[in-house]
């Protein structure tokens, strides 16, 4: 990934805020530039102070200048900032708005690899802190930089000597905060390392919270939970510590002018080489620039916090996304095709060799083999969840990768035993399955899946909150809400993944039916270990290794297939040898 400057790519991703920040840079030096009036007001007045001057007008007039320039710079600042934090909320809004965007475009893999934890810090934690740094640092920052170069420039006009004297504590200061900033964004990212740790333990904590209690955990996971707290507030410490009496020297020596300025001004007039009214001003005006330029240090730190996050920020928006075709493709019947599949979670370990398979439009296609033989992998890449590594899928004629991830997620219904249920009501889980649905399609698909009865039998019916991935639900209510969105789906394609293992055998037979309903029709693929549930199925084909080892129906694998044999004696309880 090509190094870019974490200004310039908020630059890119704030695009359509450009020209709020723009004013709101504008303002902020307006307001600088009106800063510097005082200073300068104050200088004519002790000019007049000096010369004697008598008339009252002339120490109005600057007293005016003085007071409307310092009004000026309150009304700036303050326009500048209203500005620039309208135009950082909508940045900000857009950047998160991007992100949760591009999570459904990634293949499933590489969300899965990146912890919640760690994508909730990155989307709430790191992109808030963005917004005092981004409100304040663009106007701020380019007016505190600029406001200073034009003082001292003027200084030069008007006498560079002491133009350059007024100079001499700034690269001083200046070298102990580069110290302080050279491993500032190493620093930073350790910080960031540091909280998303302790983010990942409390996460993992929450979401295995049943079974710390099971296991009786509580205090382990409490105890690495606490050691990663301590870690985190011992290296917010340490870097403190290491930084503090850099930034304490720094912070002392940038302001220091007078130290300069005065005792040579002084001789250089006693030497009658500069009147007593550029000496004057030029003490004056040197005060000025240290003020500003403290103000631009202190963004410093701020900008290489913007630097990591950007960063974090970017390694999810320039993440890899699976390559599919945009252009909207016409599918012929359902069938599908996979043609030498292989494929590989990592590029280190080849899961699917070289796996060809016909399923035809709506039939009924069983996938059966041992526990990590394939066979969810083969149903997750018809799905479009991963792109095949080699070889092609071909679905209703189409090939996978011309499709575009939307056309092909409507194609296909996708039921696991962990389908996900959303903290919100059993109506709006369902209704996932198509949002345009009305409610009483809703509730007619929640029939025709067999739980209309039990949602009934909820506290507050089909408005019941299901709580956080359905926890207040049982694994066969979550399996049958589940079939109903899918069936609210009408997809052409259903693949059914271990869909009724959380099912007890007084439900069984309702939810048969209701996967009877919801297939009716349409092409599917099954994976169940339940083999009575695929006795019929048109084909069954048999997974070993991560490939096809056999394809037939029930009776014919039972004459031919080992292996199949095998798995259907130990599934009816029939050893082998024994006399069914
Ligand atoms: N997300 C993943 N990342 C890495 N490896 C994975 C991932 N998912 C599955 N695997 C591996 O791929 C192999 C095939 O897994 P798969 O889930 O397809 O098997 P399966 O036949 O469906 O097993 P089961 O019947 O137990 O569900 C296994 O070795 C598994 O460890």
């Amino acid at each position: 990934m090509q190094k870019q400057s974490p200004l310039l790519r908020i630059w890119e991703l704030g695009k359509k805020e450009r020209g709020g920040l723009i004013r709101a840079m504008v303002s902020a030096l307006a307001g600088t530039m009106s800063g510097i009036v005082p200073f300068y007001a104050a200088a004519q007045i002790i000019i007049g102070i000096v010369r004697e001057e008598r008339e009252l007008s002339y120490y109005l007039l600057w007293c005016g200048i003085g007071l409307a320039g310092y009004l000026l710079r309150t009304i700036f600042y303050n326009l500048a900032l209203s500005i620039s934090h309208k135009a950082t909320f909508k940045i900000l809004k857009d950047i998160r708005q991007m992100v949760l965007a591009k999570l459904p475009r990634l293949p499933l893999g590489t969300v899965m690899e990146t912890s919640s934890g760690k994508i909730k810090q990155i989307v709430v934690d790191q992109i808030d802190s963005m917004e005092t740094t981004l409100a304040h640092l663009l106007p701020e920052m380019t007016s505190n930089i600029l406001a200073p170069l034009c003082v001292v420039a003027y200084l030069f006009v008007l006498d560079w000597r002491m133009a350059l004297i007024a100079l001499i504590t700034l690269p001083v200061g200046m070298a102990f905060m580069m110290a302080v900033m050279g491993g500032y964004g190493k620093d930073y990212q350790g910080a960031v390392k540091t909280t998303q740790a302790m983010n990942e333990t409390i996460v993992e904590y929450i979401g295995g919270i049943e079974v710390i209690k099971a296991y009786n955990q509580g205090k382990n996971s409490y105890a690495k939970f606490s050691d990663r707290v301590e870690a985190n507030a011992a290296y917010y410490y340490n870097w403190m510590k290491k930084c503090q009496f850099k930034m304490s020297m720094a912070y002392a020596i940038v302001p220091a002018t007078l130290i300069t300025v005065l005792p040579a001004g002084w001789l250089f007039y006693r030497a009658g080489s500069i009147q007593i009214d550029t000496f004057l001003t030029c003490v004056i005006l040197s005060l000025s620039i240290a003020g500003p330029l403290i103000a631009a240090m202190s963004f410093v730190d701020n900008l290489a916090k913007v630097g990591t996050t950007v960063g974090s920020v970017d390694e999810i928006l320039k993440a890899e996304e699976q390559h599919h075709s945009e252009t909207p493709v016409v599918f012929g019947e359902p069938c599908i095709n996979l043609e030498n599949v292989s494929f590989g979670y990592h590029r280190d370990r080849e899961i699917l060799h070289d796996v060809s398979l016909t399923i035809p439009a709506g039939s009924m296609t069983a996938l059966v083999g041992p526990s990590g033989s394939g066979k969810s992998t083969i149903a997750k890449l018809i799905a479009g969840f991963w792109d095949v590594t080699a070889g092609k899928i071909v679905l209703g004629g189409v090939d996978e990768k011309e499709i575009p991830l939307t056309q092909l997620y409507e194609q296909v219904a996708f039921v696991s035993q962990d389908n996900y249920l959303f903290d919100d009501t059993v109506r709006e889980n369902i209704r996932m399955g198509r949002l345009s649905a009305s409610d009483a399609e809703v509730e007619a698909a929640a029939k025709t899946a067999g739980c209309d009865a039990f949602i009934r039998s909820l506290e507050k019916g089909y408005d019941t909150n299901v709580g956080g991935g359905g926890a207040h639900l049982s694994g066969g209510e979550r399996q049958r809400i589940a079939i109903a969105r899918a069936m609210l789906k009408d997809a052409p394609i259903v693949i059914l993944d271990e869909a009724t293992a959380y099912i007890d055998p007084e439900n069984e037979a309702v939810v048969q039916k209701a996967v009877a309903q919801l297939v009716k029709g349409k092409t599917l693929i099954v994976i169940a270990h339940r083999l009575s549930t695929i006795t019929q199925a048109d084909q069954i084909v048999v997974v070993m290794d991560g490939g096809i080892t056999d394809i037939g129906t029930h009776e014919k694998l039972l004459e031919s297939c080992p292996l199949y044999k095998n798995m259907w004696q130990a599934h009816t309880g029939v050893k082998e040898g024994e006399v069914a």
